[in-house]
């Protein structure tokens, strides 16, 4: 059976890549066409437009940047609604709000496909590690028969029940972490303004209560400032901007994770934004010097 697959940025390419190493017959499209050349390698086809993808394969796997571009992929020309349906599915892993995929789902269903959202927890190593978390909703059959490749991608999936679900779940974990990563650097910057060493910080917290993978994993090339894109700091601030939409529907007041949206705001408009998210501890560092 052959699977399509749209979009091989960070995480995309790693996600495909572990499709194909674990036997998947895959048909990719990437806007940027030379970013398939390592997937042709490993025994993909390539796909000329999104339609195209769908045309050949029997279910369809989407990871693109932001809201405005799963739905050009989709609706634009030589988009997937071109070729979608009764017996194909789509599904997309995007991280989008609510009503973007709730427009996508519609679109494909009226005509005959199915649709799943399914966006992942876990950044750039648990994805080359098949190790992400799946938050889907949507469709269940679709769901049931994607199961080996969510097996193969992630070490957990969820079914959140109707569209919408899987894209809530997955804004409110992330404008947790935006809003964790932010108190992170104000933690960084205040051990170091008051004379103590930011790695033996990293020990303290590493052995109590509030230890975790992420300040595990960045904060010693946070103090090093080295910001290699893992997730883009472009994406997060999407993150946060529709977690803040959601809460807005929801009437919840969100002081901290405002907050923390300015500061990632501020670091995009320094041209932080393709540069990891945890380069958001240079505009605290910034902020903190400018006071
Ligand atoms: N990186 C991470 O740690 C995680 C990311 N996510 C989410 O997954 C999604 C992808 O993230 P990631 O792989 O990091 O992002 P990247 O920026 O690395 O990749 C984005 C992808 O979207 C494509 N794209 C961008 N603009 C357009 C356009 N106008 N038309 C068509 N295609 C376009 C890119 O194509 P091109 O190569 O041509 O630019 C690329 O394939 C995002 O929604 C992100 O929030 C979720 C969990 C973790
Ligand atoms: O969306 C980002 C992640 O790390 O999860």
């Amino acid at each position: 059976m052959e699977v399509g697959f749209l979009g091989l940025g960070i995480m995309g390419k790693a996600m495909s890549i572990n499709l194909i190493r674990s036997g998947f017959k895959l048909t990719v499209w990437n806007r940027t066409l030379s970013k398939c050349d390592e997937l042709v390698e490993l025994g993909a086809s390539i796909g000329e437009t999104p339609a195209a993808v769908v045309k050949k394969c029997k279910y369809t796997i989407a990871m693109l940047s932001d809201p405005s571009v799963a739905l050009s992929v989709v609706f634009d020309k030589d988009g997937v609604l071109e070729q979608i349906c009764h017996g194909k599915g789509y599904i997309d892993m995007s991280t989008v709000d609510a009503d973007t995929s709730s427009k996508i789902s519609e679109a494909i269903t009226s005509k005959g496909g199915s649709f799943l959202e399914a966006p992942v927890s876990g950044s750039k190593k648990p994805a080359e590690d098949g190790q992400l978390v799946i938050l889907a909703a949507g469709e269940k059959a679709l769901y049931d028969e994607a199961i080996p490749a969510f097996d193969i991608m992630g070490k957990k999936s969820f079914f959140l029940g109707q569209v919408g679900n899987g894209a809530k779940m997955k804004l409110v974990v992330n404008m947790i972490m935006g809003s964790m990563m932010n108190a992170f650097s104000e933690g960084l910057v205040l051990a170091d303004r008051s004379g103590l060493n930011p790695h033996t910080l990293l020990d303290v917290l590493d052995l109590g209560g509030i230890a975790n993978p992420m300040f595990r994993l960045k904060g010693p090339t946070m103090i090093q400032n080295s910001y290699s894109p893992a997730f883009p700091l472009k994406h997060q601030q999407k993150d946060m901007r529709l977690a803040l939409a959601l809460g807005d529907e929801n009437a919840v007041s969100m002081p901290v994770a405002a907050a923390a949206n300015e500061a990632f705001k501020k670091a995009r408009s320094l041209g932080l934004g393709d540069l990891d998210f945890s380069a958001v501890y240079e505009t605290v560092k910034t902020l903190e010097h400018s006071s």
